[in-house]
């Protein structure tokens, strides 16, 4: 019989990103503090039991299927699995820019795994999915556990966290930025200290800030201006490496009066942050 599973695939921010060290392997070491968006991709996963294998509708357009964090987390699930498990056809609806800093490709695996664990009936733990994830991506375990959260280590040591749940312009300035390359710039900003967190940790807009946003201004013209822009309106930054930028307001009349006054040609969107991952809701109901 075929069983269909459609599922959000929300956007994160990092509402800060702090560089607080550097591991033996090269990695940095940070504090952040993720959010989601109720706004991201949508996939719907179709059990095909008389063809076996792991297909997408489609291909991501520059993404070959084997390298899509989609295929490689139903692949890191099955390996798991003790008995042969139905074929599944996926299929994806994209709207996050990819490589923005929203982290599309990690919530897309992390979707992945939730919704292939059910159709599969394997019945691992949140736990292990999170730590199956992490192999893929540092932002995976948040989604797959699906609470707002501080991240330190390279963001996989979460603790959950309830900072407000604010309106956001997000705007995507016309670049593409590669996380290794801010990552190994020289003048990057590495030593910030570390700050203590309490368990109900909210965040603290006027004492936290992006690392990466000085030297993603400096290479990136685009991003400087569209963070100058924003910042007219009240507090501007980036997400991640970039290149999406975010304000927050507190009613979403407020993000669409500024959203509606963005320059010509920029791309993005207006969501509300929430602290339970849109992804979590719907499965909490299906239930
Ligand atoms: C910066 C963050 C913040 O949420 O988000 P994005 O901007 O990607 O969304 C993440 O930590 C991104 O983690 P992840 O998605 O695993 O990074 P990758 O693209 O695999 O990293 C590319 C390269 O950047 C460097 N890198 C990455 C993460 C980190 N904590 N330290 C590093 O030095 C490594 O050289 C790595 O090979
Ligand atoms: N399903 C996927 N969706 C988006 N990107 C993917 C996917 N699979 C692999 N990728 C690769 O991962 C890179 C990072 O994508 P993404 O997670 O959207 O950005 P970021 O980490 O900056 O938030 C993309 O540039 C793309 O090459």
């Amino acid at each position: 019989m075929t069983t269909t599973l459609s599922l959000p695939s929300p956007a994160k921010l990092n509402l800060f990103l702090h560089i607080v060290g550097r591991r033996p392997d090269g990695y940095h070491e940070l504090q952040t503090l993720f959010q989601f968006l109720d706004y991201g991709d949508d996939i719907t996963y179709t059990t095909t039991p008389d063809q076996p294998g792991i297909r997408l509708a489609e291909s991501i357009e520059g993404v070959a299927d084997e390298d899509n964090l989609i295929v490689r987390a139903a692949r890191a699930l099955e390996a798991r699995a003790t008995s042969p498990v139905p074929g599944v056809t996926i299929s994806l609806t994209k709207r996050l820019p990819m490589g923005g800093g929203l982290g599309g490709g990690s919530s897309n695996a992390a979707t992945t795994l939730l919704a292939l664990n059910h159709l599969w009936h394997l019945n691992l733990t949140i736990e292990e999915l999170a730590h199956l994830g992490l192999a893929l991506g540092a932002d995976v375990p948040v989604f797959v556990r699906g609470h707002a959260a501080f991240g330190e280590g390279i963001g996989e040591q979460l603790t959950p966290a309830n900072p407000p749940e604010d309106w956001f312009v997000v705007l995507k300035p016309d670049c593409n930025i590669n996380t290794g390359k801010i990552f190994s710039e020289e003048g990057l900003t590495r030593n910030t200290p570390r700050i203590k967190i309490a368990p109900a940790f909210e965040g603290d807009a006027s004492r936290s800030r992006n690392d990466c946003e000085d030297v993603v201004r400096k290479l990136y013209p685009e991003v400087n201006q569209s963070l100058e822009w924003l910042a007219q309106f009240g507090p501007a930054r980036l997400t991640g490496t970039g290149a999406c930028i975010f304000g927050r307001f507190p009613t979403e009349s407020a993000a669409r009066i500024i959203w509606e006054s963005k320059p010509s040609g920029i791309t993005g969107f207006v969501a509300k942050g929430v602290n339970i991952s849109p992804l979590h809701k719907k499965l909490t109901e299906l239930k």
